[in-house]
Protein backbone atom coordinates (compact mmCIF):
# COMPACT_ATOMS: atom_id res chain seq x y z
CA UNK A 1 0.00 0.00 0.00
CA UNK A 2 3.16 2.45 0.65
CA UNK A 3 4.31 1.89 -2.73
CA UNK A 4 1.78 3.49 -4.49
CA UNK A 5 1.22 6.78 -2.32
CA UNK A 6 5.43 6.73 -2.91
CA UNK A 7 4.55 6.67 -6.48
CA UNK A 8 1.87 8.97 -6.35
CA UNK A 9 4.19 11.97 -3.88
CA UNK A 10 6.82 11.26 -6.04
CA UNK A 11 4.64 12.29 -9.30
CA UNK A 12 2.88 14.95 -7.23
CA UNK A 13 6.01 16.53 -6.05
CA UNK A 14 7.58 17.98 -8.81
CA UNK A 15 4.41 19.64 -9.86
CA UNK A 16 4.02 21.37 -6.82
CA UNK A 17 6.94 22.35 -6.24
CA UNK A 18 6.87 23.78 -9.39
CA UNK A 19 3.71 25.65 -9.00
CA UNK A 20 5.08 26.81 -5.42
CA UNK A 21 8.50 27.95 -7.45
CA UNK A 22 6.12 30.39 -9.78
CA UNK A 23 3.96 31.27 -7.01
CA UNK A 24 7.46 32.26 -4.86
CA UNK A 25 9.18 34.22 -7.76
CA UNK A 26 5.85 36.23 -8.96
CA UNK A 27 6.19 37.47 -5.25
CA UNK A 28 9.52 38.06 -5.19
CA UNK A 29 9.43 40.01 -8.33
CA UNK A 30 6.14 41.54 -7.57
CA UNK A 31 7.41 42.58 -3.71
CA UNK A 32 10.99 43.66 -5.75
CA UNK A 33 8.87 45.93 -8.29
CA UNK A 34 6.75 47.56 -4.62
CA UNK A 35 10.29 47.64 -3.39
CA UNK A 36 12.31 49.41 -6.53
CA UNK A 37 9.13 51.50 -6.90
CA UNK A 38 9.34 52.83 -3.04
CA UNK A 39 12.85 53.04 -3.30
CA UNK A 40 12.32 55.20 -6.82
CA UNK A 41 9.77 57.59 -4.49
CA UNK A 42 11.88 58.15 -2.00
CA UNK A 43 15.12 59.39 -4.09
CA UNK A 44 12.72 61.17 -5.95
CA UNK A 45 11.29 63.03 -3.30
CA UNK A 46 15.02 63.24 -1.42
CA UNK A 47 15.93 65.03 -4.99
CA UNK A 48 13.24 67.57 -5.09
CA UNK A 49 13.61 68.28 -1.70
CA UNK A 50 17.36 68.59 -2.07
CA UNK A 51 16.83 71.35 -4.84
CA UNK A 52 14.22 72.85 -2.53
CA UNK A 53 17.09 73.20 0.49
CA UNK A 54 19.54 74.42 -1.93
CA UNK A 55 17.40 77.21 -4.09
CA UNK A 56 16.64 78.62 -0.43
CA UNK A 57 19.91 78.71 1.18
CA UNK A 58 21.52 80.06 -2.27
CA UNK A 59 18.72 82.69 -2.68
CA UNK A 60 18.87 83.84 1.07
CA UNK A 61 23.18 83.76 1.09
CA UNK A 62 23.20 85.87 -1.97
CA UNK A 63 20.31 88.84 -1.01
CA UNK A 64 21.86 88.40 2.94
CA UNK A 65 25.54 87.85 2.48
CA UNK A 66 27.55 90.81 1.45
CA UNK A 67 30.85 92.65 1.94
CA UNK A 68 29.13 94.03 5.77
CA UNK A 69 29.05 90.63 6.96
CA UNK A 70 32.03 90.58 9.05
CA UNK A 71 30.72 87.83 11.55
CA UNK A 72 28.44 85.02 10.09
CA UNK A 73 26.54 82.74 11.94
CA UNK A 74 25.83 78.88 10.69
CA UNK A 75 23.20 77.03 11.80
CA UNK A 76 22.78 73.30 11.35
CA UNK A 77 21.04 70.78 9.30
CA UNK A 78 21.02 69.66 5.92
CA UNK A 79 19.73 72.68 4.44
CA UNK A 80 22.78 74.51 6.08
CA UNK A 81 25.10 72.56 4.05
CA UNK A 82 24.27 74.66 0.52
CA UNK A 83 24.30 77.69 2.89
CA UNK A 84 27.76 77.40 3.69
CA UNK A 85 28.71 75.96 -0.07
CA UNK A 86 27.52 78.88 -1.56
CA UNK A 87 29.40 81.25 0.88
CA UNK A 88 32.30 78.90 0.00
CA UNK A 89 32.01 79.54 -3.74
CA UNK A 90 30.78 83.51 -2.96
CA UNK A 91 34.54 83.27 -1.40
CA UNK A 92 36.76 80.74 -3.22
CA UNK A 93 35.20 81.03 -6.83
CA UNK A 94 34.25 84.89 -6.68
CA UNK A 95 36.99 86.11 -4.28
CA UNK A 96 34.66 88.03 -2.27
CA UNK A 97 34.05 88.16 1.58
CA UNK A 98 37.72 88.75 2.17
CA UNK A 99 36.71 89.51 5.78
CA UNK A 100 34.30 87.12 6.57
CA UNK A 101 34.42 84.94 9.91
CA UNK A 102 32.29 82.34 10.35
CA UNK A 103 30.84 81.04 13.73
CA UNK A 104 29.02 77.76 14.35
CA UNK A 105 26.45 76.26 16.32
CA UNK A 106 27.33 72.74 16.52
CA UNK A 107 29.99 70.26 15.62
CA UNK A 108 28.63 69.60 12.14
CA UNK A 109 28.42 73.30 11.33
CA UNK A 110 32.31 73.48 12.70
CA UNK A 111 33.00 70.70 10.71
CA UNK A 112 30.92 72.56 7.29
CA UNK A 113 33.06 75.76 8.32
CA UNK A 114 36.34 73.31 8.05
CA UNK A 115 35.35 71.38 5.02
CA UNK A 116 35.09 74.22 3.46
CA UNK A 117 38.05 76.22 4.66
CA UNK A 118 36.21 78.99 5.72
CA UNK A 119 37.57 81.57 8.62
CA UNK A 120 36.34 80.11 11.86
CA UNK A 121 35.00 82.31 14.45
CA UNK A 122 33.73 81.53 18.06
CA UNK A 123 31.48 83.77 20.44
CA UNK A 124 34.45 84.06 22.60
CA UNK A 125 35.92 86.91 20.13
CA UNK A 126 33.38 87.26 17.87
CA UNK A 127 30.26 87.70 20.47
CA UNK A 128 28.41 90.35 17.47
CA UNK A 129 27.27 88.40 15.20
CA UNK A 130 25.78 90.33 12.13
CA UNK A 131 23.98 87.56 10.38
CA UNK A 132 22.70 83.59 11.31
CA UNK A 133 21.57 81.63 8.58
CA UNK A 134 20.12 78.50 9.83
CA UNK A 135 17.13 76.07 8.97
CA UNK A 136 14.32 74.81 11.04
CA UNK A 137 11.59 71.80 10.90
CA UNK A 138 9.64 74.11 11.28
CA UNK A 139 7.77 77.69 10.54
CA UNK A 140 4.36 79.35 11.72
CA UNK A 141 2.22 81.88 10.37
CA UNK A 142 4.20 84.08 13.07
CA UNK A 143 7.20 83.20 12.99
CA UNK A 144 7.59 80.90 15.35
CA UNK A 145 9.79 78.19 14.48
CA UNK A 146 10.42 74.48 16.12
CA UNK A 147 14.29 73.67 15.54
CA UNK A 148 16.23 70.54 16.97
CA UNK A 149 15.01 67.69 14.91
CA UNK A 150 18.84 67.22 14.27
CA UNK A 151 19.64 67.16 17.66
CA UNK A 152 21.08 70.61 17.60
CA UNK A 153 19.32 73.85 19.02
CA UNK A 154 20.80 75.01 22.71
CA UNK A 155 24.02 76.60 20.84
CA UNK A 156 21.72 77.20 17.98
CA UNK A 157 19.68 79.54 19.90
CA UNK A 158 22.87 81.16 21.39
CA UNK A 159 24.71 82.06 18.20
CA UNK A 160 21.07 83.53 16.99
CA UNK A 161 20.63 85.53 19.97
CA UNK A 162 23.63 87.46 19.50
CA UNK A 163 22.83 87.88 15.26
CA UNK A 164 21.70 91.29 14.53
CA UNK A 165 19.57 89.66 12.14
CA UNK A 166 18.58 85.94 11.72
CA UNK A 167 17.23 84.45 8.46
CA UNK A 168 15.89 81.06 8.07
CA UNK A 169 16.15 78.86 4.79
CA UNK A 170 14.05 75.77 4.66
CA UNK A 171 12.36 73.44 1.66
CA UNK A 172 8.25 74.13 1.14
CA UNK A 173 7.13 71.44 3.85
CA UNK A 174 8.49 73.85 6.51
CA UNK A 175 5.80 76.15 6.18
CA UNK A 176 3.02 75.97 8.27
CA UNK A 177 0.02 78.10 9.25
CA UNK A 178 0.20 76.12 12.86
CA UNK A 179 2.87 74.40 14.59
CA UNK A 180 2.56 70.87 14.45
CA UNK A 181 0.51 70.72 11.39
CA UNK A 182 3.82 69.38 9.62
CA UNK A 183 6.18 68.83 12.08
CA UNK A 184 4.75 65.98 13.82
CA UNK A 185 7.72 64.97 15.76
CA UNK A 186 6.99 66.86 18.51
CA UNK A 187 9.18 69.94 20.44
CA UNK A 188 12.63 69.07 21.02
CA UNK A 189 13.91 70.07 24.42
CA UNK A 190 17.70 69.92 25.59
CA UNK A 191 17.74 68.66 29.22
CA UNK A 192 20.10 67.80 31.74
CA UNK A 193 20.35 63.73 31.72
CA UNK A 194 19.57 64.08 36.09
CA UNK A 195 16.02 65.80 35.57
CA UNK A 196 14.58 64.49 32.45
CA UNK A 197 11.65 62.00 34.50
CA UNK A 198 10.66 65.26 36.64
CA UNK A 199 10.87 67.79 33.72
CA UNK A 200 8.57 65.12 31.30
CA UNK A 201 5.92 65.34 33.99
CA UNK A 202 6.37 69.14 34.97
CA UNK A 203 5.66 69.72 30.71
CA UNK A 204 2.55 67.28 30.75
CA UNK A 205 1.22 68.54 34.01
CA UNK A 206 1.02 71.82 32.42
CA UNK A 207 0.55 71.43 29.13
CA UNK A 208 -0.26 67.99 28.26
CA UNK A 209 0.60 65.53 25.35
CA UNK A 210 3.66 63.71 26.17
CA UNK A 211 7.19 64.17 26.53
CA UNK A 212 9.94 61.70 25.05
CA UNK A 213 13.66 61.14 25.90
CA UNK A 214 14.54 60.62 22.39
CA UNK A 215 16.79 57.24 21.68
CA UNK A 216 19.71 56.86 19.59
CA UNK A 217 19.00 54.76 16.37
CA UNK A 218 22.83 53.10 15.79
CA UNK A 219 23.51 53.24 19.47
CA UNK A 220 21.38 51.80 23.09
CA UNK A 221 19.86 54.29 25.03
CA UNK A 222 19.70 57.99 24.71
CA UNK A 223 20.68 60.51 22.27
CA UNK A 224 23.59 63.12 24.03
CA UNK A 225 23.58 66.11 22.31
CA UNK A 226 26.73 68.36 21.82
CA UNK A 227 26.77 69.41 25.06
CA UNK A 228 26.65 66.32 26.39
CA UNK A 229 22.70 66.44 27.74
CA UNK A 230 19.47 64.47 26.56
CA UNK A 231 16.94 65.94 24.41
CA UNK A 232 13.09 65.10 25.08
CA UNK A 233 10.47 65.90 22.17
CA UNK A 234 7.28 66.46 23.65
CA UNK A 235 4.38 66.15 21.43
CA UNK A 236 1.90 68.96 22.25
CA UNK A 237 -1.78 68.87 21.88
CA UNK A 238 -2.08 69.78 18.41
CA UNK A 239 -6.11 71.07 18.95
CA UNK A 240 -5.63 72.99 21.18
CA UNK A 241 -4.50 76.72 21.51
CA UNK A 242 -0.61 77.52 22.61
CA UNK A 243 0.65 81.09 23.74
CA UNK A 244 4.26 79.97 22.04
CA UNK A 245 6.22 82.88 23.84
CA UNK A 246 4.56 81.87 27.32
CA UNK A 247 5.36 77.91 26.86
CA UNK A 248 8.76 79.04 25.98
CA UNK A 249 9.32 80.96 29.29
CA UNK A 250 7.54 78.83 31.50
CA UNK A 251 9.49 75.34 29.95
CA UNK A 252 12.16 77.45 29.87
CA UNK A 253 12.37 78.11 33.44
CA UNK A 254 11.82 74.35 34.70
CA UNK A 255 14.90 73.33 36.68
CA UNK A 256 17.32 70.98 34.56
CA UNK A 257 15.71 72.20 31.19
CA UNK A 258 18.74 74.00 29.21
CA UNK A 259 16.76 74.97 26.57
CA UNK A 260 13.63 74.48 24.24
CA UNK A 261 13.54 73.85 20.31
CA UNK A 262 11.00 76.71 20.54
CA UNK A 263 12.39 80.02 18.53
CA UNK A 264 9.80 83.07 19.23
CA UNK A 265 10.46 86.18 18.19
CA UNK A 266 14.08 85.54 16.59
CA UNK A 267 13.45 85.27 12.50
CA UNK A 268 13.30 87.64 10.81
CA UNK A 269 12.69 86.32 7.33
CA UNK A 270 12.37 82.64 6.40
CA UNK A 271 12.96 81.89 2.20
CA UNK A 272 11.23 78.34 1.48
CA UNK A 273 12.34 76.89 -1.72
CA UNK A 274 9.43 75.13 -3.06
CA UNK A 275 8.27 72.26 -5.47
CA UNK A 276 7.91 74.94 -8.94
CA UNK A 277 11.28 75.95 -8.66
CA UNK A 278 10.25 79.54 -6.94
CA UNK A 279 11.55 80.79 -3.46
CA UNK A 280 8.46 81.91 -1.36
CA UNK A 281 9.70 85.26 1.28
CA UNK A 282 8.06 84.76 4.77
CA UNK A 283 8.38 87.94 6.50
CA UNK A 284 7.99 88.68 10.14
O1 LIG B 1 18.72 70.17 15.08
C1 LIG B 1 18.80 70.66 14.00
C2 LIG B 1 18.53 72.04 13.63
O2 LIG B 1 17.69 72.75 14.47
C3 LIG B 1 18.12 72.15 12.17
O3 LIG B 1 18.30 73.47 11.79
C4 LIG B 1 16.69 71.74 11.90
O4 LIG B 1 16.45 70.45 12.38
C5 LIG B 1 16.38 71.77 10.40
O5 LIG B 1 17.18 70.85 9.76
P1 LIG B 1 17.13 70.53 8.21
O6 LIG B 1 17.72 71.70 7.49
O7 LIG B 1 17.95 69.28 8.07
O8 LIG B 1 15.70 70.30 7.86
Amino acid sequence: MLKPLRLCRGLLQPHLSQVVGVRIKYLISTQATILTRSFCDKMDNKILLDSAKRLAARTAVDQWVTEDTKVLGIGSGSTVVFVVERVAERVWKDGALSELICVPSSFQSRQLILDHNLPLGDLDRNYKVDLYIDGADEVDSSMVLIKGGGGCLMQEKIVASCAKTVIIVADYTKQSLRLGEQWCKGIPIEVSSMAYVPVKHKIEELYGGEAQLRTALNKAGPIVTDNGNFLMDWRFVAQREYDWDEVNRTISMIPGVLETGLFVNMAAKCYFGMANGTVKVQNK
